[in-house]
């Protein structure tokens, strides 16, 4: 306890718009992690009585993978600056933003990994893709060839990571671009490949902010969430009861039984 007061004094208070009291509602009931109202009601028990562990000093690692040019720089800037540059620079090897939150109270960090999408850069992102709890494959909702490549990315992602650990997001960019006719097409492919990889599924756009700050707020819900379920997993039944377990498991069909490949920069 004297460990989290000393910290909790170095730190600058958390950014009031970053304070997250309720649980942010799926985007698809058809492709979401989960579709409950609320926080899992043990969660929001330990919470109350500050019995979270190590997650109120956890900072839980997001990769965000994609085609090139897709809109992954363009969405961590509008989350994380609110800013949006209509200039094409490419990511080159990786970059990283710290996203502080607190959730029912409680502090908790994103590491947001933003990757090359650039073929001649892939190979130095790919080595930073270790140690993700969550992975976010973002496509351009106006180029159904970079929705193709999501499984792609997805075995790429999970070489690195153990698949059973992962939480997965695909994300539609650049909604701004499509009409809604256009747009609903690629959602009902996209909402089909979501279900098939156990993927929630949703879609934004940078340019207007459209469900930016929505999508990542229940991204750092659910990454929490899950933290503190497997904190109270941890501790034992015993003292905690029974637990509640979320259905979280990643079924992955393509990479789950993958060898690990070596990495290559020829
Ligand atoms: N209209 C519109 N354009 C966008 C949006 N998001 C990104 N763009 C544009 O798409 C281009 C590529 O965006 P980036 O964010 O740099 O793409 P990236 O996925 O990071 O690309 P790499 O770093 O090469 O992998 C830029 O010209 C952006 O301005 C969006 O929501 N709407
Ligand atoms: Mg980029």
């Amino acid at each position: 306890m004297s460990v989290r007061i000393s910290a909790m004094s170095v730190l600058p208070p958390v950014r009031k718009d970053r304070v997250i009291a309720q649980l942010p509602q799926c985007f698809r009931k058809e492709a979401a992690f989960h579709t409950k109202e609320d926080f899992n009601s043990k969660v929001k028990t330990a919470c109350q009585e500050q019995r979270t562990g190590t997650v109120g000093f956890k900072i839980s690692k997001v990769i965000v993978v994609g085609d090139l040019a897709v809109g992954k720089t363009c969405l961590i800037n509008r989350f994380c600056k609110d800013a949006f540059d209509k200039n094409y620079k490419a990511t080159i090897g990786v970059d990283f933003e710290m996203e502080r939150f607190e959730v029912l109270g409680v502090p908790f960090s994103l590491q947001l990994w933003d990757t090359a999408g650039q073929e001649r850069f892939k190979c130095i992102a790919s080595t930073y893709y270790r140690g993700a709890q969550i992975v976010i494959i973002a496509f351009d909702v106006t180029d159904i060839a970079s929705l193709d490549h999501v499984r792609q990315w997805l075995e790429d992602a999970l070489k690195e990571n153990d698949p059973t650990a992962v939480q997965l997001f695909i994300v539609g960019t650049k909604k701004d671009l499509s009409s809604p006719a256009q747009y609903s097409q690629i959602e009902q492919d996209a909402l089909k490949l979501a279900q098939e990889i156990t993927a929630e599924y949703w879609a934004v756009s940078s340019l207007t902010g459209e469900n930016v700050k929505e999508f990542f707020f229940r991204v750092a819900s659910l990454a929490f969430e899950t933290n503190v379920l497997a904190e109270l997993e941890k501790s034992g039944p015993r003292q905690i009861g029974g637990i509640v377990r979320i259905n979280s498991t990643p079924s992955n069909v393509n990479a789950s039984t993958k060898k690990k490949q070596p990495n290559c920069c020829q």
